[in-house]
């Protein structure tokens, strides 16, 4: 577990969770569309010396995995932001595995981004046809935007030699994160992308971000950006040093978290150099998946951390006590969410192994 010194140093003075939050706020937060399988998104707000931070590991979880975002949590309750070297953050339009005739409505939440991330290879709910049905919308609704798909790893080999040609054929693609489930898998459809003269970059998420080694895709060539979220990867200052260490463009995203967790993504990306190495892919300046706040159809904050004019303004957000109230989690969520962070506080505290589930 990659535990940066700044948050090392927190920990090591904090004997248990109530020392160093004083408020713990579960809430669940309803979405718009369906997104990752989610129509209401459980997190937990936590308060500290610094001010409000997120504890946001998705629900199913183990401890292990969700001590990482608790990492995050502890950094952003304990410790200033970073520097930013920006005063906004661009962000890409994110769309969910909807039928094509609804993509207009979204996109409209979005005017004025640079690029546009399409959510494709939702098992169960969209075939092949039907994510072509939807990129090809999404180019007609967003048509200055660059356009990116997120597969979540769902393909084998040939289905995305087969998906990734079907879409390259329906106009330029800037990348497609995570086509297939694993590092060596990515590292063997990369090569062969190159072979077929594709115009088709590979992005690596779930293998920067699950796995006990984020540095491999670096080191194994498996990808030409990389999708980097500062809550499961511990943090603002554990994301950076993993993104100055793999040395390959990177795009920051969020995690779904409501704008309270989007202010510590949007601070990671304005504290990162526009680095010259991603700029013929990813433009001057790369937008991040940090738009996600215009998925939900509530939030914490008034108002919430939304894109306008497609990028996202920087600082700390402050929670409304009035939308906590009115969306906190009932008393049994609410005990599953304080249980977690106790049993996650312990396993960081142990100094335990973090595995990466799933
Ligand atoms: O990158 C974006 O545009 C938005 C964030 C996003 O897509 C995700 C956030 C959280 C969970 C994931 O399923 C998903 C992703 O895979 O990148
Ligand atoms: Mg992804």
């Amino acid at each position: 577990m990659l535990i940066s010194p700044e948050v090392r140093t927190v920990l090591d003075h904090t004997a248990a969770p109530g020392d160093l939050f004083e408020r713990v706020v579960p809430v669940a937060l309803p979405m718009k569309a369906r997104f990752r399988g989610l129509t209401v998104r459980e997190t937990c707000l936590v308060k500290g010396p610094a001010g409000w931070a997120e504890f946001a590991p998705f629900t199913e979880y183990d401890v292990p995995e969700a001590s990482r975002w608790l990492l995050a949590a502890v950094e952003s309750a304990a410790l200033p932001l970073p520097r930013p070297l920006r005063d906004r953050v661009l962000v890409n339009a994110t769309i969910p595995a909807v039928p094509a005739h609804r993509v207009p409505a979204i996109a409209a939440h979005y005017p004025g981004v640079s690029a546009v991330k399409v959510k494709i290879a939702e098992r169960g709910i969209a075939s092949l046809d039907e994510d072509l049905a939807r990129v090809a919308a999404v180019r007609r609704a967003l048509p200055d935007a660059a356009v990116r798909c997120d597969a979540n790893g769902a393909y084998t080999h040939d289905e995305a030699k087969t998906a990734l040609t079907a879409l390259a054929r329906t106009g330029p693609l800037q990348y497609v994160e995570q086509p297939v489930p694993d590092v060596h898998g990515l590292a063997r459809l990369r090569e062969w992308v190159s072979i077929a003269r594709l115009p088709v970059p590979i992005a690596a998420d779930e293998s920067i971000r699950k796995v006990s080694d984020p540095l491999s895709v670096a080191a194994l060539g498996a990808a030409d950006v990389i999708v980097v979220k500062a809550q499961p990867l511990g943090g603002i200052r554990a994301a950076a040093s993993i993104i100055e260490a793999a040395g390959l463009p990177a795009v920051v995203s969020s995690a779904l978290e409501s704008s309270v967790g989007l202010a510590a993504g949007a601070a990671l990306a304005a504290h990162l150099p526009l680095s010259s190495a991603g700029q013929g892919l990813l433009g001057p300046e790369p937008a991040a998946g940090l738009g996600t706040a215009a998925l939900f159809a509530a939030d914490v904050a008034a108002p919430g951390l939304r894109p306008q004019d497609g990028s996202l303004p920087l600082g700390r957000v402050e929670p409304d006590e009035d939308l906590l109230a009115a969306h906190a989690a009932g008393p049994e969520r609410a005990r599953f969410w304080t249980e977690r962070l106790e049993a996650c506080w312990t396993h960081v505290a142990r100094g335990e192994d973090s595995g990466r589930a799933g």
